[in-house]
């Protein structure tokens, strides 16, 4: 006789807010990381909360020093936040390592009906690599896909997952991503070298192209989180996914363009909150 497990988590009602869960790592410099999911959280007024599963000593320049933490003390942390606070959406970030992968994929299972945004980070804006091991790409395939809403790398990432070549395009690549198991593959910034900014949706049956002006200013670090946490923000609201993306898109460019060019001296964060406050 076969007996399905209970889940693992109490799961508390619905709250008047949207509330987003956030699994990454942070960044010292709170550019990017969970920091900056944070930020875009309450951004948009949702409550975010947190799921540290790596450390970073990062500022704008990169990344002088990173460990992960104890899959067991991640497992702990997600439970604490599933049981009280709860979840309306949930955003996977950096994957370290494959034992701590499969940790979040068997706990995310449970997670039934709640969009889960997968980002795929491998490197900063700056360069600095953040995990990427191979070991860790597998687990991303096998494991974080499946459970993906939506996945959102950006060519690079997208070629490391798919495995395929480097001419490979967009619309081939969001199709493998696909077919791996996300239910839908969004690549930021598509075509780097275009005068334009182009993210490629494929939403499993029809290709959308969300472009935009090229902002040309050096504070892009932490865009992919911003992106990727509002999108879990707008899915949590029900907004569909062709719409949250170009939603996501929008503001993420909006904070690069106007972004904090003051604070650090290589590739300044994004600032989503640039002009509504009166310094
Ligand atoms: N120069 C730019 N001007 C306007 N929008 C941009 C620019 N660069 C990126 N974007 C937008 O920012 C969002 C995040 O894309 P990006 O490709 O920078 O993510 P990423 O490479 O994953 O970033 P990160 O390394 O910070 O995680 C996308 O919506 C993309 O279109
Ligand atoms: C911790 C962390 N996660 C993600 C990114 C991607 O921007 C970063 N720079 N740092």
């Amino acid at each position: 006789m076969s007996v399905t497990p209970l889940a693992p988590y109490h799961f508390p009602g619905k709250a008047q807010r949207t509330r987003c869960v956030t699994i990454g790592s942070s960044d010292s410099s709170a550019g990017a990381g969970i920091q900056g999911d944070l930020k875009a959280f309450s951004s948009v007024g949702a409550y975010g909360a947190s799921v540290v599963v790596g450390v970073t000593a990062q500022n704008t320049t990169g990344v002088s020093a990173s460990a992960a933490i104890d899959p067991k003390l991640v497992e702990s942390q997600l439970k604490a936040v599933l049981d009280d606070v709860g979840a309306d959406g949930v955003k996977v970030g950096t994957s370290w390592n494959a034992p701590l992968v499969w940790t979040l994929v068997d706990r995310l299972v449970w997670l039934d009906d709640i969009p889960v945004v997968v980002d795929p980070v491998m490197e900063t804006a700056a360069g600095s690599a953040l995990g990427g091991s191979e070991e860790s790409v597998v687990a991303i395939r096998e494991g974080l896909l499946p459970l993906a809403w939506v996945v959102t790398p950006n060519v690079r990432e997208a070629r490391r997952i798919t495995r395929l070549d480097e001419d490979a395009p967009p619309e081939q690549l969001a199709e493998e991503l696909v077919q791996l198991g996300a239910q839908a593959a969004l690549i930021t910034d598509a075509f780097p070298d275009d005068p334009e900014v182009c993210d490629w949706l494929f939403d499993g049956e029809k290709h959308h192209e969300i472009r935009g002006p090229r902002a040309s200013t050096r504070c892009d670090h932490g865009a992919g989180c911003a992106h990727s946490a509002l999108l879990t923000v707008f899915l949590a609201r029900g907004v569909d996914l062709v719409g949250a993306a170009h939603q996501a898109h929008e503001a993420v460019s909006l904070a690069i363009q106007r972004g904090a060019a003051d604070i650090g001296a290589g590739r300044h964060p994004v600032d989503l909150l640039a002009g509504s406050v009166d310094w």
